[in-house]
């Protein structure tokens, strides 16, 4: 059996004059979570409408089970779940009428009652969409999204807008349904999203992907950040002198953060230096950098490119 799930090659995709995707290429393995990061249109809800089998691409190609999810839609379209962005819900119907509608025409479909146990929802049964709260909902587009028994699931910022403990226990969810060996592909706003549920991902900015890989490839190579509060002190009277280190020091108000390849020197050098002056270190941390911090890193370092 072929295991790879989801093949990009090369995807260009242009709407009238302007190309939004940019010559995209990754894959995604049988029973895998991949995460699609990116900054504010940066292509990523395109590339999974191509996936989808919603668009052609201009250029390029994907493939979903083996599949052309366009040309070769019905051998495909039945083994795929979606979460849109969007959902387009009947206000008026209760959480069971919704279900029932959909397994009408959803061959081999889950029963309601199963469906809405898998997400949580049973209690709400009788309840009209409408007054669903966010959380709620999400977990019906998610319920209408497995009832197939789908083989991948494309989620497009499953817990956008949702509080914290809904967030969870869509994670939750998404977890069980990829160690059932379901293959996903997740487009996300949240670090913290991908950190916890993908096993490899990647940045997209402007239409390319900028960094792609397991969590500590896309870590690796990236200095340890010594963060610290210091009132009072200018970055120049730091005694981080410029020498053959790779490090760099960042400074927003009394806020340091010290990039290094050297992270045990450094700290001695820091700690040493404040201890003869007689400064505290406020909030002193050494850590790995965050997924944010070089999603950051990565929207700037274009920005200056550009
Ligand atoms: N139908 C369309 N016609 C013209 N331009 C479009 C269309 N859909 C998207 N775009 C543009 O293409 C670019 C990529 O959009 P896309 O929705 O794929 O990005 P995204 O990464 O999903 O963004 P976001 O995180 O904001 O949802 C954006 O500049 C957007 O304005």
């Amino acid at each position: 059996m072929n295991t790879t799930a989801i093949e990009v090659r090369d995807l260009h995709q242009r709407y009238e004059d302007f190309e939004a995707v940019r010559g995209v290429s990754f894959e995604v393995a049988r029973g895998e979570l991949y995460a699609l990061l990116g900054t504010n249109g940066a292509g990523k809800t395109t590339t999974l409408d191509v996936l989808e089998g919603f668009r052609a691409p201009t250029k390029g190609q994907v493939r979903v089970l083996g599949h052309d999810p366009l040309a070769e839609r019905a051998a495909v379209r039945r083994r795929m779940g979606l979460v849109l962005q969007e959902a387009g819900f009947y206000k008026d119907l209760t959480v069971a009428e919704t279900v029932d509608a959909w397994r009408r025409w959803t061959p081999g479909a889950m029963d309601r009652r199963a469906v809405l146990d898998r997400v949580g929802l049973t209690h709400r049964e009788q309840v009209r969409v409408g007054q669903l709260s966010g959380g709620e909902k999400r977990r019906l587009d998610l319920a209408l999204a497995v009832l197939g028994r789908p083989e991948v699931l494309f989620l497009d910022e499953p817990t956008t807008g949702l509080d914290p403990e809904a967030r969870r226990n869509v994670w939750a969810l998404v977890r069980e349904m990829v160690a059932e060996g379901v293959t996903v592909l997740l487009t996300t706003h949240y670090l913290d999203e991908a950190e916890q549920l993908a096993q490899r991902l990647a940045i997209m900015h402007a239409g390319r992907i900028v960094t792609e890989g397991t969590l500590g490839a896309v870590l690796a190579g990236r200095g340890t950040r010594i963060a610290f509060r210091l009132p009072g002190v200018r970055p120049g009277e730091l005694p981080y002198a410029s020498g053959p280190t790779r490090r760099s020091v960042r400074a927003d108000g009394e806020a340091y953060t010290v990039e290094t390849d050297r992270p045990q020197e450094d700290l001695r050098v820091l700690l040493t230096w404040a201890h003869q002056r007689g400064l505290e270190l406020a909030g002193l941390e050494v850590r790995r950098p965050s997924l944010e911090e070089i999603f950051l890193e990565v929207a700037e370092t274009e920005k200056v490119a550009a």
